[in-house]
């Protein structure tokens, strides 16, 4: 008869005493008591891969009513595939538990998973208000051996010069007693339980080397995808703001060819399109602006705190959100062509999400957009079938798709390219109507010929 060999008491991971492969079991057999701070968008999908992983996680949530509806297994994030069941099974199985009670879970925790909000004040300095917030209340309950993964993005040096710190301060610990590492996410609302278990590697970089590899230890236990250690936590932290700022750069270059389609007289979506068969070149898609948390905040990061100048980053920007008051003016100039004055028109918005499938409105273009054409006098309508939340939008009457075409309209803008658009029948406005596609995607259902449009990048009739 074999005898049963006892497992060995692994219970944090820093410094642990205990070989890898006896780390790596007690992880996953839920010995290492986790946390994740913040149940959102990516919070909630991340506490599930983990509770998937260790079958015991404790999620903080920003309230009660949040937690109980989770405990419910009811789920508060909408348009994510597969969350709502893996939700379910992981309450079921006790293997997620949602609480707003911080203190206990932090105490009770040795691995601290941070995925609270993080973004940019109206003076585009970084906020890390609620981040500060979080890590104060871990700081209190920290014991050594004890490891502190930040998720959020944050601006390069955070976890050196302010996670660390602030944890010393609230725990009387010293650095090297307990663990920080940054694993930023790079996961994307639509897909994120996907993303999050592996479509690209996870950066995993420490504030020690210590760090790193109890943080890659996790994170392989975690994933399918390769993981990806860097040589500390501000090259991750970087490396994460980087990926938006490339994207918003070159969204930029987009946008700014796009205006001159009218001047060249040119399709310049096709010739970059056509420019993109070249390997080398991968120039992104124009659009009537940049929006969400990550594109327009991240270029800040980067260099907000830096004395050296960054005029290219800085011009992106400001490209890209022009780009909703240059949609405007189009409009104001395509409705001139057909008689009409925009303070006469009414104008529908087809989209405020801030892009196709996502019910996000932070920093939407059809927010510039819907607030430049009131200034000129337009009634501006807003349609979106995704959204819940339209308190950004107050100064816009709201329509729904399945009733929108019977409006007198004279003009409608595509401003997010939801696929619930893509089958719309733009017969159904029977009066002529100016077509302004932001997006390229005016569907299959075809417009007819009595419409007047205008692509942004292709150019007008
Ligand atoms: N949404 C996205 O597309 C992505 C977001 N990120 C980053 O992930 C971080 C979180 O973003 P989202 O999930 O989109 O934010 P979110 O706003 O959807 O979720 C954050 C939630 O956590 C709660 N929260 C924060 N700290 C808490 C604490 N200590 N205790 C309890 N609740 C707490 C907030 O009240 C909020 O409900 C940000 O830094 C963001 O930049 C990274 C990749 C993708
Ligand atoms: C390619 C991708 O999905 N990148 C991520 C990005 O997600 P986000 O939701 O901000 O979407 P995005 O596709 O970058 O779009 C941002 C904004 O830029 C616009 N946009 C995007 C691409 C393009 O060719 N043209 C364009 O106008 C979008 O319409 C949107 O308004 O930011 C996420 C984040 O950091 O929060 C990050 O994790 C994701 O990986």
């Amino acid at each position: 008869m074999s005898e049963a060999v006892a497992r060995p008491d692994v219970t944090s991971l820093y410094r642990s005493d205990a070989d890898a492969a006896a780390q790596r079991e007690a992880f996953r057999a839920g010995d290492v008591p986790t946390a994740v701070y913040g149940l959102g968008r990516i919070g909630l999908p991340l506490s599930l891969v983990y509770a998937s992983t260790t079958g015991e996680v404790a999620g903080v949530a920003s309230d009660r009513e949040t937690a109980r509806q989770i405990n419910d297994g009811e789920c508060p994030i909408a348009h994510e595939p597969r969350l709502k069941s893996l939700l379910r099974t992981a309450v079921g199985a006790e293997a997620l538990t949602a609480t707003a009670d911080v203190s206990t879970v932090a105490a009770a925790a040795s691995v601290h998973v941070v995925v609270s909000e993080t973004g940019v004040r109206a003076d585009d300095v970084p906020d890390l208000s609620t981040l500060r917030t979080t890590l104060r209340d871990i700081a209190r309950e920290l014991d050594p051996g004890d490891l502190v993964l930040v998720e959020s993005a944050v601006p390069p040096g955070t976890c050196q010069d302010i996670v660390a710190p602030i944890l010393e301060a609230g725990s009387g610990l010293d650095k090297g007693e307990f663990g920080v590492a940054a694993c930023p996410s790079r996961a994307a609302p639509g897909r994120a339980l996907t993303d999050l278990r592996g479509s690209h590697p996870k950066l995993v970089g420490g504030v020690d080397a210590e760090s790193t590899r109890a943080a890659e230890l996790v994170y392989d236990e975690l994933r399918v995808g390769e993981v990806e250690t860097v040589p500390d936590s501000t090259v991750a932290e970087c490396a994460k703001v980087i990926e938006s700022a490339y994207r918003d750069v070159n969204v930029a270059l987009a946008n700014e060819l796009a205006r001159l389609a009218g001047e060249l007289g040119t399709d310049v979506r096709r010739a970059i399109e056509a420019a993109n068969t070249q390997p080398h070149c991968q120039v992104h898609n124009p659009g009537p602006g940049v929006g969400g948390h990550a594109l327009p905040d991240h270029p800040h990061y980067l260099a907000g705190e830096c004395a050296t100048e960054t005029p290219l980053l800085s011009a992106a920007r400001e490209v890209n959100e022009e780009m909703p008051a240059f949609t405007a003016r189009t409009l104001v100039r395509e409705l001139a062509a057909v008689d009409t004055h925009v303070e006469d028109a009414v104008v529908v918005l087809f989209g405020l999400s801030y892009r196709r499938a996502v019910a996000d409105a932070r920093k939407s273009p059809a927010l510039g957009l819907g607030e430049t054409l009131s200034r000129f006098g337009a009634t501006v309508v807003g349609v979106d079938p995704l959204l819940e939340d339209f308190s950004a939008f107050d100064d816009i009457y709201l329509a729904d798709l399945e009733h929108v075409g019977e409006m007198d309209v004279d003009a409608a803008v595509l401003v997010t390219d939801h696929d619930e658009f893509s089958s719309f029948d733009w017969g159904t406005f029977d009066d002529p109507i100016v077509l302004l596609d932001g997006r390229d995607a005016l569907g299959d259902a075809g417009v007819p010929d009595s419409h007047r449009v205008y692509t942004i990048g292709r150019g007008g009739d």
